[in-house]
């Protein structure tokens, strides 16, 4: 037995690269065990992964936790957004999930978004205007270019929605991830009826949305994970909206995500409806709104330009007057969906640690060109911004963001926020507390404040310059990867 103080939960973080569980003690937040194990990601034209993988990296993960997730009383999954995984009438997968960073369904979503009444239109009927990130583009994209796999679909799924399915036997998915999805009305907060017979998916393949707080079920018999009969399986929800929860977020506070993915959001208690499609009016886990933007290029195209440039992530150096957009994967935040990386500006001093410093700052500001329109109008633009994900670690991050915000940082020293906050909605369908006041009370959010400094109006400015001169090159259908 653990010497914890209260009843144990699991909590776990389903993101791209991999997949982490904590097993936390209910009545301190303490992590009293983890594990962790790796994904794979298709290269190329697209971005899949095989969700057996998946699965066998939850168990994996569970199985590094030891004893202590046998004595877990709930678990909750938080996932990866907007990934479709499709399976068939015996529940395997019809083919590998295509991810939230594949942008192949680029003219699918143009399409769709004016086959139905345009941005403003679809902004208002389900919060977002689809990019090819949001998951009805895919199944338009599949429906396109593998009408057999469509066919042999019996059940549609999100990625948490899949390993929760596989823990329970049960077909369910929450407010959070099912508003990414572009089939979920966030006026009505219901499967939008239109907008699936538009795309030929029959509403009956797809998941219950439960309600936040409500049990979902418990683990179903089996030899193959760690826990005891009758524990008690949360909602989940998407990884953001998880760390939303794993932060004990208020109204207000903008929250910088450094991971494979770049997310900028805030909670807001009014429902967002963004017609430029930069902010995605996303739900929340408990009952509010996650205006949010994400980008492609983050953690793992800066490291990319490191490895390439032949130095470690943290070797940067100042004074460069380099621009160097990261776009590797095409882009979504600005909408670029088919660009590839840029350089301008180039000398004969520029040195490798400028420019991999114009890398990060190239990443940066795309994420910060959205914080303000992720905050409401009485939102406290002082307060410090909270980093977090992989790369809040890293020093060049922490700077970078610090100087090209001018704001003041704060990292949780909590490393796990997704995960955590999974663990707190676990903790909550057994005592029945708010999630977020449980990641309140456990004091996730708590670290360091670096403070606020000039903001670098210069590096900004020019930035902005290089992809207002170079659109026509980065709009442009890349010569195929
Ligand atoms: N100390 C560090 N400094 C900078 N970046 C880091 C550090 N540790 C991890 N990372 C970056 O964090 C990324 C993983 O972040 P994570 O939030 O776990 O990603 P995801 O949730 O998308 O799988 C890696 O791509 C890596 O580049
Ligand atoms: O698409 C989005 C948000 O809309 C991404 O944030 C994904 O949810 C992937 O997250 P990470 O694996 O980078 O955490």
């Amino acid at each position: 037995m653990s010497a914890a103080e209260g009843p144990l939960v699991v909590g776990v973080d389903t993101s791209t690269q991999s997949t982490k569980a904590l097993v936390v003690d209910v009545a301190t937040g303490e992590v009293v065990a983890s594990g962790q194990a790796p994904h794979t990601v298709s290269s190329g034209a697209g971005r899949e992964s095989d969700p057996l993988q998946w699965w066998d990296a939850l168990r994996e993960a569970l199985h590094q936790c030891g004893d202590a997730a046998r004595e877990a009383a709930a678990v909750s999954v938080a996932g990866q957004q907007h990934g479709l995984v499709t399976l068939d009438a015996q529940g395997a997968p019809v083919r590998p999930a295509l991810l939230w960073n594949d942008v192949r369904s680029a003219p699918q979503a143009g399409r769709l978004v004016e086959e139905l009444g345009g941005p403003k239109a679809w902004a208002e009927r389900t919060g977002s205007v689809p990019g090819p990130s949001i998951t009805v583009t895919k199944w338009a994209w599949l429906a396109e270019h593998e009408p057999e796999s469509v066919r042999a679909t019996a059940s549609v799924r999100l990625p948490h929605d899949y390993l929760t399915g596989l823990l329970t036997g049960l077909g369910t998915t929450d407010r959070g991830d099912a508003s990414g999805t572009g089939w979920w009305a966030s006026g009505t907060e219901a499967y939008d009826e239109e907008v699936l017979g538009h795309v030929g998916l029959d509403p009956a393949l797809l998941p219950r949305v439960v309600r936040p707080g409500e049990v979902v079920g418990t683990v179903r018999d089996s030899d193959d994970l760690p826990f005891a009969k009758g524990t008690l399986v949360a909602p989940g929800t998407g990884d953001n909206a998880a760390a939303a929860l794993g932060l004990g977020l208020r109204p207000g506070t903008a929250v910088l995500s450094l991971g494979t993915s770049g997310t900028v959001y805030a909670v807001s208690t009014r429902r967002p409806a963004d017609p430029t499609g930069t902010v995605a009016g996303f739900a929340d886990a408990r009952g509010d709104w996650l205006p949010l933007a994400c980008t492609l290029n983050c953690t793992l195209a800066v490291d990319r330009v490191a490895a390439l440039l032949g130095i470690d992530r943290e070797a940067v150096e100042p004074g460069t007057s380099v621009t160097l957009l990261p776009y590797l994967d095409g882009e979504r935040t600005p909408a670029l969906p088919h660009a590839s990386g840029l350089l301008h500006g180039l000398r004969h001093d520029t040195t490798r640690g400028q420019l991999l410093q114009a890398a990060y700052d190239g990443a940066v500001h795309s994420l910060l060109g959205a914080l303000d329109l992720v905050l409401d109008e009485d939102a406290d633009r002082s307060a410090p911004l909270l980093l977090i994900g992989g790369g809040a670690r890293g020093k060049a991050w922490q700077e970078t963001v610090r100087r090209l915000s001018g704001r003041a940082v704060q990292v949780p020293e909590a490393k796990e926020l997704v995960a955590l906050g999974a663990a707190a909605q676990a903790a909550g369908v057994l005592t029945g507390e708010d999630p977020a006041a449980v990641a309140r009370r456990w004091n996730t959010a708590r670290g360091p404040i670096l403070d606020a400094g000039e903001r670098d109006e210069a590096a900004l400015a020019r930035i902005a310059g290089v992809i207002s001169d170079a659109a026509p090159l980065l709009e442009r259908e890349a010569d195929q990867r």
